[in-house]
């Protein structure tokens, strides 16, 4: 008999609970049709609606859940209606990464279907063949330094540290990456080592790292200011892997999901170690990298593609099921692709079409049927 696999859900708020489900029903049409791969989905909560029942954005029975789990597959957390400085949804998310220590998050930029280039605000000749991923280091930095609060003195400080056993785990992860790729890929470094102190210990790790272990790979460094302009420029110049700490990571991430067309449209997985690395458990955390769009939230307009193919990569790191992977990579393209929509593929309204959060999870559901 199978053995069943623990998925918790965590939609969270606003959009969350839309994207979600249809990530959810798009893995129930994969376990469906692989009787192999028994499913089974716990949700809890997480964000603002946490601190709505419970008081707290994460309970200690919900990390717990999420460590006992195979996988994790989160919507998104916030909104304006949660003020309170020391109690705010985000900080339940970033304390879910501290506590499954996933350090690493994988932020593939690539066009999900060809089509979807006309859709970029970008000149197509200057956004086809975009293909890269930003690996983004998750539980240090800024976002976990010791923070001062204005307290009413009129100051307020964050603190950005990094220790070289944290980089070089994450340099090794993106040389790792690189790798597995035919010929492999060339790494480039993204950091203000002109001014910052925590970026001239990337630096200097990486060289070191790259140069002792990986000596057949490529690692270039681009000043993260520049490398917000070859985003739109000439974002190719980027193809490979793009690694970089956690602020910057979140910027530039956001930035690049204009070169496909939508920020509803990029996945992203967070591992605590490579799976095929390793004998120990790997965490694996998977969401979209947008936040809770409370302007859509409850519409049925959201785009669910981010979310739907962030379940494929749970299916790829968490699940070992690569192939059930690749067919809802491709059932998503066959979508987007399809023409018998007004002759422009299935599109909801952030890609400028009139397709509902709905339709697109039907559609996929439809195509990965046929697929497995
Ligand atoms: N991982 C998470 O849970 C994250 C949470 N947030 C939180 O989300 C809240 C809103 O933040 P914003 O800056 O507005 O960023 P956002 O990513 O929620 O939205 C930015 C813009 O993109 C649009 N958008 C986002 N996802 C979309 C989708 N799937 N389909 C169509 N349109 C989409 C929104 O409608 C909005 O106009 C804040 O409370 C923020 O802290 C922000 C980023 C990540
Ligand atoms: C804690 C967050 C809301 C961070 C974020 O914006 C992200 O991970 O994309
Ligand atoms: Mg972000």
């Amino acid at each position: 008999m199978a053995a069943t696999k623990k998925i918790v859900v965590l939609p969270g708020d606003h959009i969350g609970p839309e994207i979600t489900n249809s990530a959810v029903e798009v893995l129930k049409v994969v376990e469906k049709r692989r009787p192999e791969l028994k499913l089974e989905f716990e949700e809890h909560k997480i964000g603002g609606a946490s601190i709505d029942a419970f008081g707290t954005p994460l309970t200690d029975e919900t990390i717990k859940a999420c460590l006992e789990a195979d996988g994790v597959l989160l919507g998104s957390v916030g909104g304006p209606e949660w003020t309170d400085p020391n109690c705010r949804p985000e900080q339940g998310l970033l304390k879910l990464r501290k506590s499954m220590n996933v350090w690493a998050n994988l932020r593939p930029c690539n066009f999900a279907s060809e089509s979807l280039v006309k859709c970029s605000p970008l000149r197509e000749e200057v956004a086809k063949g975009v293909d890269f991923c930003v690996v983004r280091e998750l539980t240090g930095g800024c976002y976990f330094g010791d923070r001062k609060e204005d307290t009413g003195d009129g100051k307020a400080c964050d603190t950005w540290p990094y220790s070289v056993e944290e980089v070089t785990r994450i340099a090794r992860l993106a040389a790792w990456l690189a790798k597995r790729s035919n010929p492999p890929a060339p790494v480039t470094m993204l950091d203000k080592a002109n001014v910052l102190a925590s970026s001239r210990l990337w630096r200097k790790t990486c060289t070191k790292v790259f140069k002792e272990e990986f000596p057949e790979l490529t690692l270039n460094f681009q000043l993260i200011d520049s490398a917000a302009m070859l985003v739109v420029k000439s974002p190719r110049t980027l193809n490979g892997v793009v690694l970089t700490d956690n602020l910057f990571g979140d910027i530039i991430s956001d930035e690049c999901s204009c070169i496909p067309g939508s920020l509803g449209l990029l996945p992203s997985a967070s591992l605590s170690g490579v799976p095929q690395e390793t004998s120990e458990k790997v965490h694996c955390l998977v969401e979209p990298i947008h936040g809770s769009a409370p302007d859509i939230a409850g519409k049925g307009i959201v785009n669910p593609i981010g979310t739907i193919l962030s379940a494929s990569l749970l299916l790829r790191w968490a699940l070992n099921a690569p192939a059930e992977a690749q067919a809802i990579d491709d059932a998503v393209r066959k979508v987007l692709d399809d023409k018998s929509i007004g002759g422009r593929g299935l599109y909801t309204r952030d890609l400028g079409g009139e397709a509902m959060t709905a339709d697109i999870t039907k559609a996929v559901c439809e195509e990965l049927e046929k697929l497995l």
